[in-house]
């Protein structure tokens, strides 16, 4: 009930809609008792009556007039089941419009913790193919729902006002088909559940295969994939079918007790008929109206599925439209102030779920340092950058910038303060020149052909057959690694954020354009706090502070010269890079 009530509250700006959708419905479908009853006037005025004869000669005019008025209504019906139809799909199509910006908003709004729990296929699934099973039943599940009902309502009260008793006995059967159909959505329910995470399963292993087709080729993996594939579409259709096929364990019965409503028209009607209780229009009557009876009955188990398909494909849309980022951007930054871009860590604590990632760590950035982070694989470094822009929240301890802490602060205004290249480079599929103005739409080309130089980007950028307007596939497809990170590179520089954070982004670089990079780095034209993730010493030793990470603590911190002095952590890399690795490397390769 509190999924429709949510329902009901979407349905904002289109409900007047919606309501004259249902009153049509309702209009139209009580208008079909109106053709059984005309019949029956003819018939019992016209050929069966005991006047009937003479009732053909002297009444001609009613004759046409109940024939005219056959057909007119049923031109009605056919005209209000066009508007019907047309304001059932105008006000589902303008209230999925709403909800689907809305859970696209709401998607964009979540924290990084969202996208670490939840899967692109099922995120994707719910908004498309739950989306759809919403506005369908909306349109038409429930349209069926209501129309059915009306006409069975209407005929019952027809064939009240006709004979109350023969209606009782047509209406004997209802009760044990509710009975059934009770217990048909009780054991179909958790099966649509089922089926609904079963489709969600299918969708992430195509989307998944997809985005890492690169990976399944590179291993030779297709076979592998293939297979898992279809264990997934194996489960889904298996799953697809039990729904189904539980119908048909209850079909016979429904579908008995449907045809049964001939058998006790044909019986107690034709006793009544024969008795004089009921006329033979009357009779005519019941009998061109006992559909309106039985069918929603036969029909029950069809609406009984789609109940449960929207209900699942419902729960799954309001989870996402209630979900609650822990992190809230307020969007509601009036002017942004430009930070100086002083960092400081107090003792901060950082953990996944329940794993301690960071602890205990402290440090300070003054504006316009260059600090330079690096430590073993795994030592938490990502995790500490990701810290300043909050896009994780810290368990302990406190993050500041500029003095203040990153939870008081608006998040637009302090994300606007942060220029990013991250260690997984994503580049749009848009030309080059619209990569570099991702965070600046108003980067002219020539500003955006200076980051690209600064990045040395420029000169395999125009090397290539568009030069800047080339556009690269999906995700960067098409660049080498280096020259993906190079561009992203190029577009943290353009947005000038008095903050800039590169995570290992230079990392598939050759030295002598590492150098260049650097150089740039130094030289920049705007003041900017730089922290750099690397794993070169060619990199950090030309940092002002390098700070060292191990298992999640700082172990080292100092410039280059008092680690190296240290002997310690930094020394140990700093002579594994540059006087190999202790082991003598002959001409010929061998040790
Ligand atoms: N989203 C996540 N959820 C749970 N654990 C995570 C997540 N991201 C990272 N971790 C874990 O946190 C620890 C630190 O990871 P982090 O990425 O910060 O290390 P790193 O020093 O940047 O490593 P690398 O040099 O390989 O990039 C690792 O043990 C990692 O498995």
């Amino acid at each position: 009930m509190f999924e429709l009530k949510w329902l009901w509250q979407n349905l904002e700006g289109n409900r007047a809609r919606y309501i004259v959708a249902l009153c049509l419905s309702v209009v139209g479908s009580s208008l079909t008792i109106v053709n059984p009853y005309l019949s029956q006037r003819i018939v019992d005025t016209f050929i069966a009556g005991d006047h009937a004869g003479q009732n053909l000669a002297t009444e001609r005019g009613l004759l046409i007039a109940l024939c005219l008025g056959m057909i007119g209504f049923s031109l009605l019906r056919t005209g209000l089941a066009y508007l019907t139809t047309m304001q059932y799909e105008i006000s589902s199509q303008n209230m999925m419009y709403n909800i689907r910006i809305y859970l696209y908003n709401k998607i964009q709004g979540q924290d990084r913790e969202y996208y670490d729990r939840n899967r692109t296929g099922d995120l994707m699934t719910k908004m498309t193919g739950d989306l759809d099973m919403v506005r369908h039943s909306m349109a038409w599940i429930f349209k069926t729902i209501i129309e059915s009902l009306t006409i069975f309502l209407a005929a019952v009260i027809y064939f009240l006002t006709i004979d109350v008793q023969l209606t009782l006995w047509m209406l004997i059967l209802s009760p044990p088909i509710f009975v059934v159909a009770f217990i048909f959505a009780k054991r179909v329910r958790p099966m649509y559940i089922d089926l609904r995470e079963r489709l969600s399963q299918l969708n992430t292993t195509t989307q998944e295969n997809i985005s890492g087709n690169r990976v399944v080729k590179a291993f030779a993996r297709e076979e592998f994939e293939i297979a898992k594939f279809t264990e997934k579409n194996v489960n889904y259709s298996v799953a697809n079918k039990k729904a189904a096929l539980v119908w048909l364990d209850y079909f016979p019965y429904l579908e008995s007790f449907a045809q049964a409503f001939n058998v006790i028209l044909m019986l107690a009607g034709g006793y009544f008929l024969m008795h004089g209780r009921i006329t033979f229009g009357e009779f005519a009557a019941f009998s061109s109206l006992i559909w309106a009876v039985s069918n929603p009955m036969r029909n029950i188990g069809i609406i009984i599925n789609d109940i449960q398909r929207f209900f699942a494909s419902l729960s799954k849309i309001v989870d996402i439209y209630y979900a609650r980022p822990a992190i809230v951007n307020e969007h509601n930054v009036t002017e942004s102030r430009r930070y100086e871009g002083r960092i400081e860590f107090e003792h901060v604590r950082f953990k996944y779920d329940s794993a301690t990632v960071l602890d205990d760590l402290s440090f300070t950035i003054e504006p316009g340092e260059t600090i330079a982070i690096m430590g073993a694989t795994g030592s938490g470094k990502t995790s500490l950058i990701n810290l300043i822009p909050r896009f994780y929240d810290v368990a302990g301890g406190r993050v500041l910038v500029d003095g203040r802490d990153v939870r008081e602060l608006e998040l637009d205004e302090l994300r606007g303060n942060i220029g990013m290249a991250t260690q997984d480079v994503l580049l749009f599929s848009d030309t080059i020149d619209g990569n570099i103005a991702y965070g600046d739409p108003e980067l002219t080309e020539e500003e955006a052909q200076a980051y690209a130089g600064l990045a040395a980007a420029h000169d395999f950028i125009v090397k290539m057959p568009e030069g800047y307007d080339t556009v690269v596939g999906e995700r960067g497809v098409g660049l080498s690694g280096g020259q993906k990170q190079r561009i992203a590179l190029a577009r943290a520089l353009a947005v000038r954020r008095p903050i800039l954070i590169l995570d290992d982004t230079t990392s598939a670089v050759d030295l002598e354009t590492e150098e260049h990079i650097q150089r740039s780095l130094r030289e920049l034209e705007y003041p900017c706090t730089k922290i750099i993730i690397a794993q070169r010493v060619s990199t950090t030793a030309q940092a002002d502070r390098i700070l060292i990470l191990e298992g999640g603590r700082l172990i080292e911190e100092g410039t280059h010269a008092e680690l190296l002095a240290k002997r310690g952590y930094y020394y140990d890399v700093f002579m594994l890079q540059n006087e190999g690795i202790g082991r003598q490397v002959t001409e010929s390769g061998q040790e």
